[in-house]
């Protein structure tokens, strides 16, 4: 008899995991989590949604089991984590935005790719714009970037400047801009500038009305590969877009330095790419879809790095002592 070298458990894991992913987007997808904040049983579940009570037990029996949920006597609630990002009524649901993103990132058409590669004229152009929502990828992320992205940098920032309060921030490739409009509200003499595509900039836009901010916070459209991006900032933010300008990074960089003040600071944030597209396995695996698709924009942490130090950035060092970087996602530089 053939004596195994190897153990197959992996692949039990793999769908297993497969079958935990499907169970949490159903969950999602129906919205479950909204009608378990208190102890309750699948029977009033049924009535409320107007679901099968049979199949609904057996569902929250499995939710529970992978963690999504609490077990009691015949009753379920959401766990602490599945209330607080999963309810519908949280301030920072997540559930729409796990959902874009699933179908983002889907591999769905794998298969498909792999017999018959790229869409040619993705591949010519290679520009994000042409494969990816901006619009709504900006509008479902807000409650994503306040589940603590925006409160990390807003620490940070607030400690940076705490000497010297900023005058000009530019929130390049902005979204929704979310980051520069915390910002000005702590700095009250400090104008903003959201940079970003014009089917984005109009999200930027109502947002900034909605929240009173259009003294201070300004939005303009356009391309930063080409566009002028103003100037005299004491911040850039930069975050998650310097792949976007692959094709025109040296040129961005340029822009960027002439823009930012003598004493300003640039904030960016990048995928951290190891240079053999092995790690970070969330960005590899997040981006192949795309990738796949035709374009080909994921840039290497040392391709970004040396392109910082050749147009003059310098990373910030700034001691720990606080806690300040904890969470924080990106890095500071200075000229
Ligand atoms: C990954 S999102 C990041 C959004 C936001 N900065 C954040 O941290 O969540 C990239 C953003 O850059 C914008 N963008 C990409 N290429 C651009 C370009 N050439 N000109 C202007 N905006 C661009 C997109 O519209 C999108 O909103």
């Amino acid at each position: 008899m053939y004596q195994p070298k190897e153990n197959s458990k992996l692949y039990h894991r793999l769908l297993h995991q497969k079958r935990e992913t499907e169970l949490f987007l159903s969950a999602v997808r129906l919205n479950i989590f909204s009608y378990l904040e208190e102890w309750t049983t699948a029977k009033i579940v049924a009535e409320r949604t107007g679901f099968n009570e049979r199949n609904l037990d057996l569902f929250f029996n499995a939710l529970a089991c992978i963690g999504l949920l609490e077990k009691g006597e015949g009753i379920y609630r959401n766990t602490s984590q599945s209330n607080e990002f999963l309810n519908q009524r949280s301030p920072i649901y997540l559930g729409e935005w796990i959902l874009f993103r699933e179908e983002m990132m889907s591999l769905k058409q794998l298969d498909e790719r792999i017999k018959n590669g790229p869409v040619d004229e993705i591949v010519r152009n290679n520009k994000g714009v042409e494969v990816y929502d901006f619009y709504e990828a900006a509008r479902v992320s807000i409650s994503e970037m306040y589940s603590g992205r925006v409160q990390s940098f807003v620490k940070v920032a607030l400690s940076l400047f705490k000497n010297d309060f900023p005058k000009k921030i530019l929130d390049l490739g902005g979204g929704s801009g979310v980051l520069v409009m915390e910002l000005v509200s702590l700095f009250p003499d400090c104008s903003g500038v959201i940079f970003e595509y014009p089917g984005v900039a109009v999200l930027a836009r109502k947002l900034v009305a909605e929240r009173g901010l259009t003294q201070q916070v300004s939005v303009l459209e356009g391309d930063f590969t080409v566009d002028s991006i103003g100037g005299d900032y004491d911040l850039i933010i930069a975050s998650g877009i310097l792949d976007f300008a692959r094709d025109h990074l040296n040129t961005l960089m340029d822009k960027m330095y002439h823009a930012l003040t003598a004493s300003g600071y640039l904030y960016v944030v990048t995928h951290n790419i190891s240079e053999d597209y092995q790690r970070p396995p969330e960005s590899i695996l997040g981006w192949l879809s795309s990738h796949l698709e035709g374009l080909d924009i994921l840039l290497s942490k040392k391709t970004v790095d040396s392109a910082l130090k050749q147009h003059g950035f310098r990373r910030v060092h700034i001691n720990d002592v606080n806690g300040i970087f904890k969470g924080l996602q990106g890095e500071f530089y200075s000229k």
